[in-house]
């Protein structure tokens, strides 16, 4: 595991490029074996989680080339062979479940380990299982792995209608459907921009899904994908807000480029309440130096409410306004790994039944912390920046597990940043 080591005090300014959304990207990867023709991505991010996938790919036959330079992934899953995968890499990543579902749909049946991924509190995949059963599918977890079955006939569109909102279970539940006999529709679906993504991608190899990004999403069963052409990742909108809260937090002036804004827009609604002062244009937002900030109270919710992976990249901007903030994340209640290390800052902050409550601290001093998940790290990061004096943070592969060649990205906005080996 690295470290990365963060001299703080220095005021970002520049510009920063935006790379593809990692939510999207661990779908996209995974889906990519439906495919019976050679898949392209373009804008795909320098993530561990994509080497990740590209090896458990790998161990499939299914050839994969990443060119970093220009960003495009070339995955080719013609010879593709079954394998079952019940550990190794699947458990390096959460999006490794989406192997379920594509496996199920290209072959039928799947045996996938239970997922990885960040450790940010109780993450069941029942609602997965459920809608595989539903689909015809028998499902039994052996030792830890799932073992996923369809019928002799093949999987039958069915109506699912999911007890909660879940990003995981609404993509799994495409890929499995894509290929069905009839029609699916899945009720109560998620609605985020990464699912309209994966949609686009898998309708423009020859899938016929109606109504992602609302939530009711009906899909009629193709007997054969296709991809004919490059498939463009969107934006990441978790690594921007990141970007947006750091440059709202020590900034002297930041260009956050390829960004859609839209699907910020109940985190720019906040960030505006704060009092951070940005211009937000076609594909980009600029964020001004901060004057006064205000604390205000954050709630997470699914899209398009405040994403619970940007509660803690906001943080440190919360701890620097005027007033107690408040943050309750509805969507993952223990996601707090963060708190420990900021107070091992100087940061003065309350955990009362699941709420956090920020109070104003003058200033964070620089220490030894742990990124202990994804966005825990994001927050230390630009608590990091913020702090007076040298921070040490350890479990970087956290971070690079979804942020996109990060320590170029803040070293080209002026900070002093490095990562060293452990
Ligand atoms: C790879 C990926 O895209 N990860 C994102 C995805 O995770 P992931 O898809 O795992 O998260 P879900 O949307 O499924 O989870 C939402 C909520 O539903 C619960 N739940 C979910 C499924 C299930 O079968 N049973 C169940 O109880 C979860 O515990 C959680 O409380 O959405 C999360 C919520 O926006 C984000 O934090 C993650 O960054
Ligand atoms: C929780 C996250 O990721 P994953 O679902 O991949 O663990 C995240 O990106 O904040």
């Amino acid at each position: 595991m690295k470290k990365m080591i963060i001299h703080g005090g220095r005021k970002l300014t520049g510009e920063v490029v935006i790379g593809g959304a990692k939510n999207s990207t661990v779908a996209l990867i995974p889906a990519a074996i439906l495919s019976e023709s050679v898949v392209t991505l373009d804008g795909v991010p320098h993530i561990k989680d994509v080497y990740n996938l590209m090896d458990i790919l790998s161990a499939m036959n299914v050839h994969s080339n990443f060119n970093e330079a220009t960003d495009t992934l070339t995955l080719d899953p013609t010879e593709i062979e079954f394998k079952p995968l019940p550990n190794g890499k699947i458990k390096s990543l959460r999006a490794s479940y989406y192997f379920m579902g594509a496996l199920l749909g290209r072959f039928g049946h799947a045996i996938v380990g239970l997922p990885g991924g960040d450790d940010i509190g109780p993450r069941p995949i029942d609602q997965h299982i459920k809608g595989f059963e539903s689909l015809g599918a028998s499902v039994s977890n052996e030792h830890g792995a799932m073992f996923i079955t369809a019928p002799e006939e093949g999987l039958h569109g069915a109506r699912i209608f999911l007890d909660m909102v879940s990003v995981g279970a609404t993509i799994n539940l495409i890929l499995a459907a894509v290929t069905a006999t009839g029609q699916t529709s899945i009720e109560n679906a998620a609605k985020e921009p990464e699912i309209i993504d994966l949609a686009t991608y898998l309708n423009n190899m020859g899938a016929k899904i109606r109504g992602a990004g609302t939530d009711t999403i009906r899909i009629d069963g193709v007997a054969h994908l296709y991809a004919k052409n490059p498939h463009t990742i969107i934006p990441d909108r978790i690594e921007a807000g990141t970007y947006l809260a750091m440059a709202g937090a020590c900034g002297d002036g930041v260009n956050v480029k390829n960004i859609i804004s839209e699907h910020l827009d109940a985190y720019l609604a906040k960030l505006e309440e704060i009092g951070v002062q940005m211009d937000v244009g076609e594909d980009n937002i600029f964020v001004y130096p901060s004057g006064n900030l205000q604390a205000v109270q954050i709630k997470t919710s699914p899209y398009p409410g405040f994403a619970t992976d940007l509660q803690q990249p906001i943080t440190p901007l919360l701890l620097k306004a005027a007033g107690d903030g408040i943050v309750i994340d509805t969507i993952y209640p223990k996601r707090v790994r963060h708190i420990p290390e900021l107070i091992r800052m100087g940061a003065d902050i309350s955990l009362e039944n699941d709420v956090i409550i920020l109070h104003h601290v003058d200033r964070l001093q620089g220490a030894e912390v742990t990124a202990d998940e994804i966005r825990a790290g994001a927050c230390l990061m630009t608590a990091g920046l913020m702090a007076e004096g040298k921070t040490t943070i350890s479990k970087v592969d956290n971070i690079l597990r979804g942020y996109d060649r990060v320590v170029y990205k803040l070293k080209k906005l002026g900070a002093d940043v490095e990562m060293i080996d452990d």
